[in-house]
């Protein structure tokens, strides 16, 4: 069997959705396909944004009323018969939102934002098992809360990979023998049934999760991209496209931050020699990228940049060099914090980390290590890294920038800078 990822720009308007379903149907009829889908456009932004208004006690009306009016505008438009049962899931669901949101709390933040933001992936995977339905491609919608399980890390739930892989055999090959399967990407479930997330952006992984549990064939993610280029076309000019890449490559192209691809996605699909299709929506017949166990030589040098990054530098207090015992109470910070680690360098008296910028978690580390140490910072900063690089492309990215931070290893350039001058 085969995975198919189809993500949030893959369903963003009506026309997305006939572009699934064309998509869907020039596969044989034999090829019956778990599906795994994100939320529609930008809905988990607006998510994060109800549940941020309805956790500070403010007014989230007007952004839930944008959210819902998008929505149903696309119902509209995929559904003319005003009787279609779609419209019921649907309302059902913003109403379980509504009655989320009424009952949040000031406390525990994490829990509930996932309680909250897990509904655009539950929605999407509805109007498309809908809409699938209506064109006459029988699905069954799955509830992959019940199939994927996790701890209740909220926010980014830790896999339970031997339940998860037992759940899936047990049920999954035999539905599938029947009929393709509609399900969330993102969103998992505890032993106790509560919702969790994997992290942002994280359907890739999801759908990662299934081809390893369910040892699909290959997977294939759908993207407004032609394929796995070598840098993020929205940001740098004159990319060029990958036609196969190997997963160690890929994986660590992910880890620097290229956001095509979830970081976790690869490694479960490497581990079992699945195939990983990068493929354009738009023009489905391409070849598109793929991700495999292939042998290449020195490949054309990749370019990844991470915005709004922050770098913190520890000096000691009392001029002493930085010990073991300093690095390990700054990492234990970093973890407690859930801050991950970017790059990092230490010198005699101080230790610099550069982290995603996150306005809660980022004060309050520092806060937590102000005691111990003198703590600098400076944000938003970026945070360029040039895989497989040469002098040229090292040229291009470094020329003019401010330098806060620079590192290299034989294949590896990475550096921290201030943003002043466009990224190109
Ligand atoms: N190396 C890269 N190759 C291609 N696209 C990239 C790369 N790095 C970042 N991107 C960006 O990834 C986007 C597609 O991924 P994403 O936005 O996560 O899609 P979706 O949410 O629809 O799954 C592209 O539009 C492109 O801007
Ligand atoms: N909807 C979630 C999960 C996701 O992976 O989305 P996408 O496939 O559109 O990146 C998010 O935006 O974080």
């Amino acid at each position: 069997m085969i995975v198919y990822k189809f993500g949030g720009a893959s369903v963003k308007d009506a026309a997305a959705f006939r572009n699934i379903f064309q998509i869907l149907s020039a596969l044989s009829s034999a090829e019956k396909p778990l599906v795994v889908v994100s939320a529609m456009g930008k809905t988990t932004n607006a998510l994060e944004e109800v549940f941020q208004l309805a956790h500070q006690g403010l007014s989230y009306t007007e952004t839930l009323q944008n959210s819902q009016r998008y929505h149903l505008n696309i119902l509209q438009e995929l559904f003319p018969q005003q009787d279609a049962p779609v419209y019921e899931a649907v309302g059902k669901q913003f109403q379980e939102l509504q009655d989320i949101l009424t009952n949040v709390s000031p406390d525990d933040f994490d829990r509930q934002y996932d309680q909250v933001v897990s509904m655009g992936e539950l929605l999407s995977s509805l109007i498309l098992h809908h809409f699938l339905q209506a064109q006459g491609l029988a699905n069954l919608w799955l509830d992959s809360r019940q199939y994927i399980r996790t701890d209740s890390t909220w926010r980014e739930g830790k896999v339970d990979w031997e339940w998860t892989e037992a759940q899936m055999h047990a049920h999954l090959p035999a539905i599938l023998e029947q009929q393709p399967v509609i399900t969330q990407g993102f969103i998992a479930g505890t032993e106790q049934g509560a919702t969790t997330t994997l992290g942002r952006e994280g359907s890739d992984f999801s759908a990662a999760i299934f081809a390893y549990c369910l040892q699909a064939q290959s997977l294939t993610i759908w993207k407004d991209v032609p394929g796995l280029l070598n840098a993020d076309p929205k940001l740098f000019e004159e990319t060029i496209r990958y036609e196969e890449i190997a997963y160690q490559e890929a994986i660590e192209m992910a880890y620097y931050g290229a956001s095509i691809i979830h970081p976790k996605t690869v490694q479960p699909l490497a581990k079992r020699c699945i195939p990983l299709y990068v493929k354009s929506f738009l023009h489905p017949q391409e070849p598109g990228t793929v991700i495999w166990n292939c042998q290449h030589s020195r490949i054309a040098p990749s370019f990844i940049l991470k915005q709004n990054q922050c770098l913190l530098s520890f000096h000691t207090k009392d001029f002493g060099f930085i010990s073991e015992e300093n690095l390990s109470a700054i990492f234990q910070a970093l973890s407690q914090y859930r801050l991950k680690i970017n790059m990092m360098q230490n010198s005699a008296i101080s230790f610099s980390v550069c982290t995603d910028y996150d306005a809660q978690r980022v004060p309050r580390l520092i806060e937590a290590l102000t005691p111990e140490f003198v703590v600098l910072y400076n944000s938003p900063l970026h945070l360029y890294t040039i895989k497989n690089y040469d002098q040229e492309s090292l040229e291009k990215i470094a020329t003019g920038k401010e330098v806060l931070l620079e590192q290299r290893s034989r294949q590896t350039y990475q550096l921290v800078c201030r943003p002043a001058h466009a990224a190109r």
